[in-house]
């Protein structure tokens, strides 16, 4: 495993900048995920670290050494797609073995056979391991194109949302165990995602994308609790922090919006809100709430009841405060 440093790097599509002027370190045995929205430029920058698209500018450092000239072999990277990419023809067992078999690693096949069994268990398909790809289910072709990357000992796994073509359950056991090999192995990992609950529970380092353009980096609690921005505030928590105007409780201000995530309104005193509607989810109950005409969403003992169009006051806790433009102030 090595560490991975991108510097300055940028990419362009015709007219759209698909990377721009990107710097971060990946370090050694480090999880980090990038996490933004779609069109952010996630799928570019594991694809321009891998080799598979070149570099417009800046470059690329694997273990301390420049990549710019290597080709994808050179760089000893192992990838994983949101899609499948299995040899149909072949079983579970030779396609996860087939990396290993490559002439450059001369594995022995004992090695490799637990190399395989051992990976195979993780993956929960040690029954499947005789089956022909095709007569795998999506769930499960899936779980053998993340094996044949894990069984090998590359400088950095790049996984691109290698999860979300699973259904929840599978979703957040492999989300436990890919996080418990990274740690064991001590694997230098960068993951992309849309899905914050990966993000927050994977990573060491969190890499927030806008447009081609990394806004924040650091750790999750970091990006939680210290973003730069509105945008960046609203990648992470779930319901999403309320971005209000500022006015709407009294007071000195520091900024012109004010942002409150649904954990850090009080109620019992301040400003009168109307409840629109109580979400009981089980483990928490959401309450839609409207002041003067603007939506807040908060969480609430989910024991007590409430009638709609009951009047409640609340006042915020631990606010941040972001200009007109969405920059954090204070
Ligand atoms: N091969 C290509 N040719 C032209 N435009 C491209 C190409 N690859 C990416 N782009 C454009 O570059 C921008 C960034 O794309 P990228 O796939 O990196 O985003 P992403 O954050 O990975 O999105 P998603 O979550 O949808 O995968 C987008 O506007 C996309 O349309």
């Amino acid at each position: 495993m090595a560490e991975v440093t991108l510097s300055n790097v940028s990419k362009a599509f015709g007219k759209t900048q698909a990377v721009s002027d990107i710097s971060m370190t990946i370090g050694d045995g480090e999880f980090v995920v990038l996490l933004g929205p779609t069109g952010a430029g996630k799928t570019t920058t594991l694809r321009l670290i891998s080799g598979l698209e070149k570099l417009d500018a800046g470059s690329v450092h694997i273990g301390g050494r420049d990549v710019g000239q290597d080709t994808p072999a050179q760089r000893d990277v192992a990838m994983v797609f949101q899609q499948y990419s299995l040899y149909p023809h072949l079983t579970v067992r030779d396609n996860l073995a087939f990396p290993l078999r490559s002439p450059i690693l001369k594995t022995p096949e004992d090695e490799i056979a637990r190399k395989v069994h051992e990976i195979a268990e993780v993956l929960q398909i040690p029954h499947k391991l005789d089956n022909k790809a095709t007569e795998l289910s999506g769930g499960e072709m899936q779980r053998v194109s993340i094996g044949r990357a894990l069984v090998r000992d590359p400088s950095i796994y790049l996984m691109d949302e290698p999860l979300s073509s699973l259904d929840a359950k599978l979703r957040a056991d492999l989300r436990v165990e890919l996080k418990r090999i990274q740690a064991e192995l001590g694997s230098t990992l960068l993951y992309v995602t849309h899905d914050q609950v990966e993000a927050m529970t994977m990573a060491n380092k969190i890499g927030v994308l806008e447009e081609g353009r990394l806004v924040q980096f650091g750790t999750p609690k970091e990006i939680y609790e210290d973003p730069v921005s509105v945008y960046v505030a609203s990648r992470l928590g779930l319901p999403r922090i309320n971005i209000l105007p500022s006015g709407l409780f009294p007071g000195a201000h520091k900024g012109a919006q004010i942002g409150l995530r649904p954990e850090n309104i009080r109620q019992g005193d301040g400003v009168e809100a109307r409840v629109v509607r109580a979400e009981h989810l089980g483990d928490q109950t959401r309450l839609h709430l409207d002041v003067q005409g603007h939506a807040i969403t908060t969480l609430t003992d989910p024991h007590r009841t409430y009638s709609s169009d009951a009047m409640i006051r609340i006042s915020p806790q631990n606010p941040l405060y972001f200009d007109a433009q969405g920059a954090r102030v204070a």
